[in-house]
């Protein structure tokens, strides 16, 4: 770890000064998208219009044969398109793939004015954060950047979570952090098949009442991910980064997807990825406060006055910690709603 005072210096002569806090901005969905998909390529600039965060994808589930279509097609699509407020993502491949160096010169070399941050998959530790924290400061340098890209790291290793809090610390470069629960699982070898959300195995079941085990035994499925979101969330609350669930693999149940988006936000995350057009209302619902949780932000806000001291609104007492709540959900839909009018007029802001 670098020390303190040296945290905040560019890592190489030229590169512009890393920054001191993190933007903020709605980041509802990160919306992937195969960039050497013709078909999804050209539904882009619609898409952008809508979502928070648009993401070209560069790592799994591009095809081998495919991945040097996926680098230039988004350095083609970045140039061409106009994102206005929405911000331009992309996941490079693995830090011990074949194809990351290219995809990190390139992209900054080309495209690395209209990136606002790469996602990097599979880390481990705080040296992989400082492995691509010196070299974009080499290539922000050269291509003349005047702002750092910043970085997001996926937690798909059982190596990654362990060392959770250094990555999210490992630079000021760190945006955030994504769970990634496919690769997670395999990491950890849990014996699921699926890409996130739940398990009916996983369950826990009432005592028997009888000496028929079978009788009058209710169970209920367990939140498979609990652990990981909120220590995930934890490391990036004490680093002030931002922190996301990952892929819902199962399209077509908008359900259980929404449910594990609603998990994650009620937890403290701040968005989640959208893999199909589907999914992106899903996350803009579920990731934006619902107006009657902000109207009573509001009055538990007013009453408090400055925020000290106790006071009971509709027969629960409210004091300084639950003001701290009602703020954060204030400060949500205050961000939201500079962005988005439908939400402005349904929060009254
Ligand atoms: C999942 C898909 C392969 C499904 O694609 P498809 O079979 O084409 O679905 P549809 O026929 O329902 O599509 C309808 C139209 O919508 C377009 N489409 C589909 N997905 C997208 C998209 N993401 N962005 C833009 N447009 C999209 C289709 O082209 C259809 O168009 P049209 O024919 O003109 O009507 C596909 O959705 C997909 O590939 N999604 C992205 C998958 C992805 O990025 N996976 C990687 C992230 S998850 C992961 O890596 C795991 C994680 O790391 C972990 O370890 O947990
Ligand atoms: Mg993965």
């Amino acid at each position: 770890m670098r020390p303190p005072r040296t945290f905040l210096r560019p890592l190489a002569v030229g590169a512009p000064a890393p920054v001191t806090e993190i933007p903020v901005k709605p980041s509802r969905m990160i919306h992937f998208f195969d960039p050497s998909n013709e078909k999804m390529a050209a539904k882009v600039p619609d898409i952008a219009a809508k979502v928070d965060i648009i993401l070209g994808n560069l790592e799994d589930a591009i095809k081998t044969e495919m991945k040097e279509a996926a680098r230039q097609g988004l350095v083609d699509i970045a140039k061409k398109t106009d994102f206005g407020e929405t911000q331009l993502w992309t996941r490079v491949n693995s830090l011990d793939s074949p194809w990351v160096l290219d995809d990190l010169t390139t992209l900054v070399t080309e495209i690395g004015d209209k990136l606002d941050v790469i996602m990097v998959p599979k880390v481990e530790g705080a040296q992989d954060i400082h492995y691509v924290d010196r070299l974009l400061a080499q290539l922000e340098a050269r291509a003349g950047l005047d702002r750092p890209i910043l970085v997001h790291a996926i937690l798909e290793t059982a190596q990654g979570m362990v060392n959770v809090e250094e990555i999210a610390g490992a630079s000021p470069r760190m945006q955030g952090l994504s769970l990634g629960p496919a690769d997670l699982a395999a990491s950890r070898r849990m014996k699921t098949t699926r890409v996130g959300g739940g398990h009916p195995g996983y369950l826990v079941r009432t005592d028997p009442v009888s000496d028929d085990l079978t009788e009058g035994r209710t169970t209920a499925q367990q939140d498979l991910w609990h652990y990981t979101i909120a220590r995930m969330v934890d490391a990036c609350a004490a680093h002030d980064i931002l922190p996301f669930y990952g892929p819902f693999g199962d399209i077509k149940d908008v359900v259980a997807c929404e449910d594990q988006f609603r998990n994650a936000y009620l937890l403290g995350c701040v968005g989640a990825w959208s893999l199909h057009p589907v999914q992106i209302d899903i996350a803009k619902k579920v990731f934006s406060p619902d107006p009657a949780d902000v109207a009573h932000a509001k009055r538990v806000v007013e009453a408090m006055g400055d925020g000290s001291g106790a006071v009971m609104i509709d027969g629960k007492m409210e004091d300084d910690a639950s003001c701290k709540q009602c703020l954060v959900m204030l400060d949500l839909a205050k961000a939201l709603a500079e962005r988005d009018p439908e939400l402005a007029e349904a929060y009254d802001l």
